[in-house]
């Protein structure tokens, strides 16, 4: 079976600097690949490389066996492959559902644009859309603030509106960047729930850039580690905890131990 989603020998250089040095792996359909590593190992410039929010050095991603790095971004999302949270536009001035209907529109026939006007395809494209930006808003277990202003909302509601406007735009591939950070473990242990019920109940494959081991461990069923641009290990979340290369990477770092 081809993976959904193939990195082959991906480079970035900044300059005289290598943050991704031929990294490659592979990520199966519905699987929930973690990427770690010590700060500054090169773990968002992979993630920005692989939605092409970043031209690639060397190297190709593939998503279904079709080259998506260096396309424009928001081609590669309209193809499935939708990179969140720390780039996600929410318009602060609109409710939770407002936001959560505007965003559809990446996947619509009409433009954004055509939605501010209030063109006619923008028209009959809405009812559509409020439908199913229901249907996530209940899915996230958001209904209490669907009618909340954006601005209004603390942290963790905001990461929830981050994931609903992910979900908008029908990812097969959901690139979910430090998705627990700055979360109780409450919170956190939410969002892996939530996390896991994407993949089994919508069949998203995730890919999450994350610091918090706990949560990688339990949620993960591979993991990809990268240390000074270089990816050193990969495997289930037992053989990444007991690999020596990996260990002594986060030995002396400022990242909580790999152990749980
Ligand atoms: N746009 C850029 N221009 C120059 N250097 C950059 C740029 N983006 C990242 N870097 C450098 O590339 C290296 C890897 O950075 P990156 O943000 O990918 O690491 P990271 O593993 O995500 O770090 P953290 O865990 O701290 O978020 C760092 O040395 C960083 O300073």
């Amino acid at each position: 079976m081809t993976p959904i989603l193939q990195v082959k020998g991906v480079t970035k250089r900044f300059g005289g600097l290598t943050a991704n040095n031929s990294i490659s792996f592979d990520v199966a359909e519905g699987e929930i690949l973690s990427v770690i590593g010590p700060n500054g190992a090169g773990k968002s410039t992979l993630f920005k490389l692989i939605a092409s929010f970043l031209r690639t050095s060397s190297g190709e991603v593939l998503f279904k066996g079709q080259r998506i790095s260096n396309l424009a971004p928001h081609k590669v999302a309209r193809m499935g492959v939708v990179r969140t949270f720390q780039e996600t536009t929410i318009f602060r001035s609109m409710t939770v559902r407002e936001n959560v209907v505007v965003a559809h529109h990446l996947r619509s026939k009409a433009s954004l644009l055509g939605f501010f006007l209030g063109t006619s395809q923008a028209r009959s494209d809405e009812a559509e859309f409020g439908v199913s930006a229901d249907e996530i808003i209940g899915f996230l277990g958001m209904d209490a603030i669907r009618d909340e202003l954006a601005s209004n909302l603390p942290q963790g509601h905001l990461r929830a509106l981050g994931m609903a406007i992910g979900l908008a735009t029908n990812p097969t591939v959901l690139l979910l960047d430090e998705p627990f950070a700055g979360m109780n473990h409450d919170e956190t242990m939410r969002m892996v729930s939530l996390v896991r019920r994407l993949r089994d109940e919508r069949g998203v494959t995730v890919l999450l850039v994350e610091h918090d081991m706990p949560a990688v461990m339990k949620i993960s069923d591979r993991i990809v580690v990268i240390n000074f641009g270089e990816k050193i290990a990969e495997g289930t979340p037992a053989e990444i905890q007991s690999n020596e290369k990996v260990i002594e990477a986060y030995l002396g770092s400022e990242d909580d131990a790999i152990g749980m």
